[in-house]
């Protein structure tokens, strides 16, 4: 019987969760049938900080697997609550593609004119981009990559700011002026990642599924998201992480910035990949005792 995946409906989802039904198909010999479900993220037109940017592209999908419409689900990770639900089970992490944002536009960032309009829907984006040129404007943007693309040649923004994994997979990677190394711009915790996602008590499909997680992309983003998780910040908050895996030691670096960007706790920790969720939560403790908390405080009201 085919597996059914239940993706949003976006052309970037819809492409990501086909690469995965056929890595699955290729892998397990499963024939797997897209199932397209709309989420809330999108149809709203708030912008996701105002959403608070959690959860709003999955608990759709989500119901879906409760009520048995569909076998798995794949998320972009970094739209995923860190907030555990026992309903369900990461089947499986897949390997990661790359982790980085990318600036799109005639200009690479430096040659911007003072008072450009850069759009992005990311505070997270904002907050640093704002340290490294405070001169520039930034616009919140809702909407799909051609959307938001599509405002440079309709003369509304000079840039816009995406995940460079996103525009690759959309095959726009030419498209990308510049793509921001994580020491300019540190990504947001899991991004570049996919989730394969179904009811913890399927123990059949976390079996089957299991094939396509890629270890290395597991214990870098579990340290990630444990560090978002311990500064109890959403997927909206102006966080950045990046852990790398080399098979020996994991590489941790994470940061929280202020709306401005004129204020900033950056700190590195690096330990086992086996012990990856209790390095993010030990590098989290150091930054709130840095102060990150009053930074992420200042975010809240
Ligand atoms: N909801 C936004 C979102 N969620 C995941 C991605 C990019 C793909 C990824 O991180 O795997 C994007 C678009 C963007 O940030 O440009």
């Amino acid at each position: 019987m085919n597996l059914r995946l239940g993706t949003r409906r976006s052309t970037l989802a819809t492409t990501q969760s086909q690469m995965v039904a056929d890595a699955c198909t290729e892998r397990t010999g499963r024939t797997v049938e897209l199932v397209g479900v709309t989420t809330f993220g999108d149809v709203t037109k708030a912008h996701l900080a105002q959403l608070g940017g959690t959860g709003v592209f999955v608990s759709a999908l989500r119901d879906k697997l409760v009520e048995g419409e569909i076998d798995f689900a794949v998320h972009s990770l970094k739209d995923l609550p860190t907030k555990q639900d026992p309903r369900f089970t990461l089947a499986a992490l897949p390997e990661r593609h790359d982790h980085r944002d990318a600036l799109v536009g005639p200009h690479k960032f430096a040659d911007l004119p003072p008072g450009a309009r850069v759009g992005t829907g990311s505070p997270r984006r904002v907050a640093m981009l704002s340290a490294l040129r405070p001169d520039l404007e930034y616009v919140p943007i809702r909407g799909n990559a051609d959307t938001r693309i599509g405002k440079i040649a309709a003369g509304e923004l000079d840039a816009v700011v995406l995940a460079t994994a996103g525009l690759t997979r959309l095959g726009r990677s030419g498209e990308i002026a510049q793509i921001f190394e994580v020491e300019e711009l540190l990504p947001a915790p899991g991004q570049g990642a996919l989730a394969v996602e179904c009811l913890a008590g399927r123990t059949d499909l976390v079996e089957l599924l299991g094939v396509l997680d890629d270890p290395r992309t597991r214990s870098a983003v579990t340290a990630e998201r444990a560090v978002l998780s311990a500064l109890e910040a959403g997927c909206a908050a102006p966080v950045g992480a990046f852990a790398a895996d080399d098979g020996h030691t994991l590489n941790l670096t994470a940061v929280v910035v202020s709306v401005d960007g004129r204020e900033a706790v950056r700190k590195s920790a690096a330990g086992s990949p086996s012990e990856a969720a209790q390095l993010g939560r030990l590098l989290a403790a150091e930054m709130i005792a840095e102060g990150a908390d009053r930074l992420m405080g200042e975010q809240s009201h």
